[in-house]
């Protein structure tokens, strides 16, 4: 039978490619066939998908109103702070459900993109936990997406395998792997490429929803001893948006059969709204919560986004803003203090040094870096911490192990009353250090690079011996913007100058001649750099700030079939 239109045919739909996606009705897919694709997008799991989407699109409508209308009143003057509204539930005595067994110990967890040699690398790695991520690292084109089911489906079956024919070698997963939690796309991202009722789905329900409807009984099985399947939440602003998430999962629980509190979640925080309501989104999840953890790039990012009104407080080169600052301690050390009152996991963040093979001592240097970064972490408290990469997992391990007491975490150790008292100014002072001409040009350069990667597909890339991924790269879109906002003075370099259009134009040219030398010729011309860097310089130099990097440039990377059709 040929496909009707969305709206009340039950029907199947032909789409590119020749193959056909059987879709329920209201449900339209305008992602490219493939008949891989197919087994992920089923007529029942669509079902699952529609099902949430409809029962919860108009409470996320809401809470992005709610977004919207907190940043005019920070636009305005206003400052984060505690909700009196709320202070019952920080009082409070409650505590989150207990810990499954299967993570109690998460004191290394490696984070990568749903690509298929990663996952595998990830779960093989000796970390306790692989977050696989749909979100900072990943590029939410088609094939990513779908791709990334098929490979999560594989690798929860524990036949995911991987020929690498260039090295002619085989990749499959070890006897033993790290524990398997999913991260979905924030809240504010749309799936342009399925249609429900005629509007984009939201892109979180579309990960979650194809993941845990396919994998939740098997991953039950062989990974959650009875628990499971496992979550990290990103870029949450208000507990209202985490009690959306605790309904989705109960309606989750109540389709397939499992008991209420199967599924758990880590909810990031990294946005600095959300860390005045650390203590209200564990209460609404409290019965799927397994932590919290310091999303230390969006949290940065979040800082300068949330005072794009407030021209007292400017940041200063990007990577002067670490955990040493004031209120980047304040943050991680009120978060430990919240979730060992609660009974669950503080999780540390992750440090953006990577292996550097060409050079032993900055090789060197970036592994001492880090060690340092994890030993403050684990002695302050944290019950694990993320590592971007597999080379960094023994000495990051090594130093959670030597410094925690043989205990599988420390929440029943660090109590961390200390931090009872933190106030709202410990958690917004602004962060001290200087401004460059460098910095102003280190962020041009990595922003463009970043983006241009995102745009042909890939979501997280080495630059300049770090690894970039949408969050750090918002960071530097961001300070861009800032500076160029309020025409800030360049002190930290001795040259006196003041950022303006005229020296940001003059920058972004040089920037891109530089990026064109580094990367060579052919591979300039091949790219998107250009795109890239139309893209960036109109968000540096938008009057007013954008949401978020990848929400105008994912208009880039809607790809409708059959092609020719509109895009959102
Ligand atoms: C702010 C945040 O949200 S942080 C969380 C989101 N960001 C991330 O998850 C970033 C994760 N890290 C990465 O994507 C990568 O490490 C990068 C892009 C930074 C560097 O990648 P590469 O340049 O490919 O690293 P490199 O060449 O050293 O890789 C060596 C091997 O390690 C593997 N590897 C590298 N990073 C990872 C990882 N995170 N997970 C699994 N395997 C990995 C590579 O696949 C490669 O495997 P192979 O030898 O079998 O071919
Ligand atoms: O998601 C993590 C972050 O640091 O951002
Ligand atoms: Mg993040």
């Amino acid at each position: 039978m040929m496909g009707l239109s969305y709206h009340g045919y039950d029907t199947l739909k032909k789409v590119g490619g020749g193959g056909v996606y059987d879709v329920p009705d209201g449900v339209d897919i305008r992602g490219r066939y493939c008949e891989e694709f197919s087994k992920i997008l089923t007529k029942d799991a669509l079902h699952f998908v529609a099902d949430l989407q409809r029962e919860f699109r108009n409470r996320i409508k809401y809470a992005m109103e709610c977004r919207k209308e907190a940043r005019m009143r920070y636009n305005e003057g206003a400052l984060p702070s505690f909700d009196p509204a709320t202070k019952y539930v920080r009082d409070g005595d409650w505590i989150c459900a207990s810990v499954p067994p299967a993570v109690a110990d998460r004191k290394v967890e490696i984070t990568g993109p749903v690509e298929r040699k990663m996952i595998i690398n990830a779960l093989n790695s000796g970390a306790k936990v692989f977050m696989a991520d749909f979100e900072d690292a990943l590029s939410p084109n088609w094939e990513n997406l779908m791709r990334g089911q098929v490979n999560l489906r594989d690798a929860v079956e524990g036949t995911i395998s991987f020929h690498d024919k260039a090295r002619n070698r085989v990749y499959k997963l070890n006897d033993q792997t790290a524990k398997l939690f999913v991260r979905p796309r924030g809240w504010h991202l749309p799936e342009a490429h399925i249609l429900i009722d005629g509007e984009p789905a939201t892109g979180c329900l579309v990960d979650f929803g194809l993941y845990f409807y396919h994998n939740y009984a098997n991953f039950r099985r062989t990974q959650g001893a009875g628990f499971g399947p496992f979550f990290y939440l990103p870029k949450m602003e208000h507990s209202r948006e985490a009690k959306i998430w605790n309904c989705v999962f109960e309606r989750a629980e109540k389709m397939a059969g499992i008991e209420r509190g199967s599924i758990r979640a880590t909810v990031l925080i990294e946005t600095l709204p959300a860390v005045f309501q650390m203590d209200e989104i564990l209460y609404e999840l409290r019965d799927h919560s397994v932590g919290l953890n310091c999303g230390r790039w969006d949290y940065i990012f979040s800082y300068v986004k949330t005072f794009q009104g407030h021209p007292d407080r400017l940041l200063p080169d990007r990577f002067q803003v670490g955990m040493g600052q004031h209120f980047m301690r304040s943050y991680s050390d009120l978060l430990i203090r919240t979730c060992h009152r609660r009974g669950v996991h503080a999780m540390g963040g992750m440090a953006a040094q990577i292996p550097i093979r060409d050079d032993p001592k900055a090789n060197e240097a970036a592994l001492n870096f880090v060690k340092t970064d994890k030993l403050r972490e684990v002695r302050a408290g944290h019950d694990g911490t993320w590592a971007a990469h597999p080379g960094l997992i023994p000495a990051i391990m090594e130093t959670f192990v030597n410094n925690m007491e043989n205990t599988p975490n420390q929440i029943q150790t660090m109590k961390r009353e200390d931090a009872a008292n933190m106030t709202e100014e410990d958690l917004l002072q602004i962060p001290r250090g200087v401004r460059t001409m460098e910095g102003l040009r280190l962020n041009t350069r990595v922003g463009i690079q970043y983006l241009a990667a995102w745009l042909t597909g890939t979501g997280s890339v080495p630059l300049y011996n770090l690894m970039e991924d949408a969050a750090t790269a918002e960071i530097s879109r961001v300070q861009n913007w800032q500076w160029l906002k309020y025409g800030v003075l360049l002190n930290g370099d001795g040259l006196g100058i003041r950022v303006n259009q005229e020296l940001f134009g003059r920058v972004v040219e040089e920037e891109m001649a530089r990026i064109e030398k580094e990367v060579g010729a052919e591979r300039f011309k091949r790219g998107m750099y250009k795109e890239a860097c139309k893209i960036f310089t109109r968000q540096c130099t938008a009057p007013t700030l954008d949401d978020f990097l990848t929400l105008d440039a994912y208009n880039h990377i809607v790809l409708h079939h059959p092609k020719g059709s509109s895009k959102l």
